[in-house]
């Protein structure tokens, strides 16, 4: 079967990575415990997790730096560690190392070298490379001068040269300031708009929010949630609903019926009219009809002669989504 072009660049089956270690491989650590997800032409796909949840694993099984102990992962419908999907990935590691002598330009033609590149296809991407991650005018300097910010963007420019369709990016904000981190992520949008795939890893959640397409989060080596940010902060338990109230914080906990007190908080607020008040968070069981138990909280709140100022149903953040998918008792996705 030919391929199509929306065929997925990056398709991992059950994939698993056992380390073993200790007298005779005695000691196992079951890294990749049957992971399964696909990422599709043309995304910025991000992978989440705490440390040890088996990220960098995953990626250096794609890169073919780890072999896998089962399961299949394909690169362009190619497995992974052959030289024909190896050469369409462009690769920022972690923490890029160059000799300290080298220039922002030197290290282009050394890594253009490397990757197999003629001197003159190299010299006539250099120029256009540097500009588009910002080092033109710093090219003659020695990277013993850089900053983190600059070694990532010489690190990305690398990771270019050749003009891959993918590529896997390993934490390509870590490091940098507020500035650093909005212009990558300015080149990550830039780039997919080129028609690149991307496949970044991250523990920085608000990241991730701004620039991914999709996310995969893992813990324990194995996968707890794939899906656009919309979904995966689409709460299935629990409808959050903010209620601000004029009155006091135990005044409006005391007026809620007793079987939403227990999933109820409240804090003290100033409301819009300077008045003291409070926030009322209420969560409401979807199951159990969410509108019904804030009809109910309302009636309580009216009866006590307190009055309701605001209602909004509260967006659940990627934080809170990530942390309940990290969480022990959260299922697998397989
Ligand atoms: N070469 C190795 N030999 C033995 N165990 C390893 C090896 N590499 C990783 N591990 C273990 O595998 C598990 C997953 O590690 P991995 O580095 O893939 O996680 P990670 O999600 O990238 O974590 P971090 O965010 O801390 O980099 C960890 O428990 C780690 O200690």
């Amino acid at each position: 079967m030919s391929a199509s072009a929306d065929d997925p660049i990056i398709e991992i089956q059950d994939l698993r990575k056992t380390y073993r270690s200790g007298l005779l491989g005695g000691n196992r650590l079951e890294a990749l415990q049957g992971v399964s997800l696909d990422v599709r032409p043309g995304e910025v796909f991000g992978l989440l997790g705490p440390n040890g949840a088996g990220k960098t694993t995953l990626i250096k099984t794609l890169l073919g730096i780890v072999r896998k102990t089962s399961g299949q992962a394909t690169l362009f419908g190619a497995p992974v560690g052959t030289s024909r999907s190896r050469y369409r990935i462009g690769y920022l590691p972690e923490n890029l190392r160059v000799e300290k002598h080298h220039t922002a330009r030197s290290a282009l033609q050394l890594y253009g070298r490397l990757s197999g590149l003629s001197n003159s296809v190299v010299q006539q991407r250099t120029d256009p490379l540097l500009e588009k991650v910002g080092l033109q005018g710093r090219d003659r300097e020695t990277v013993r001068r850089f900053s983190k910010g600059m070694y990532q963007r010489l690190g990305l420019a690398q990771a270019l040269l050749h003009d891959p369709d993918l590529l896997i990016l390993d934490e390509p904000t870590d490091g940098l300031d507020p500035v650093g981190r909005s212009e990558m992520r300015n080149l990550l949008r830039q780039l997919r708009d080129e028609g690149k795939t991307i496949f970044l890893n991250s523990h920085i959640l608000q990241e991730v929010e701004a620039v991914c397409d999709r996310v995969a989060v893992m813990a324990k080596g194995t996968l707890r949630g794939v899906g656009s940010i919309a979904e995966l902060t689409a709460n299935r338990e629990f409808i959050e609903y903010q209620v601000h109230v004029a009155g006091p914080v135990d005044a409006t906990l005391a007026a809620i019926p007793d079987s939403l007190r227990k999933n109820a908080s409240a804090v003290p607020l100033l409301l819009q009219d300077g008045s003291d008040g409070c926030e009322l968070k209420l969560n409401c069981d979807i199951e159990a009809a969410g509108a019904g138990d804030l009809d109910a909280a309302v009636d309580g709140l009216r009866k006590h002669g307190l009055s309701i100022r605001h209602v909004q149903r509260a967006k659940q953040s990627l934080e809170s989504a990530f942390f309940a998918l990290v969480d022990d008792t959260s299922e697998e996705v397989r």
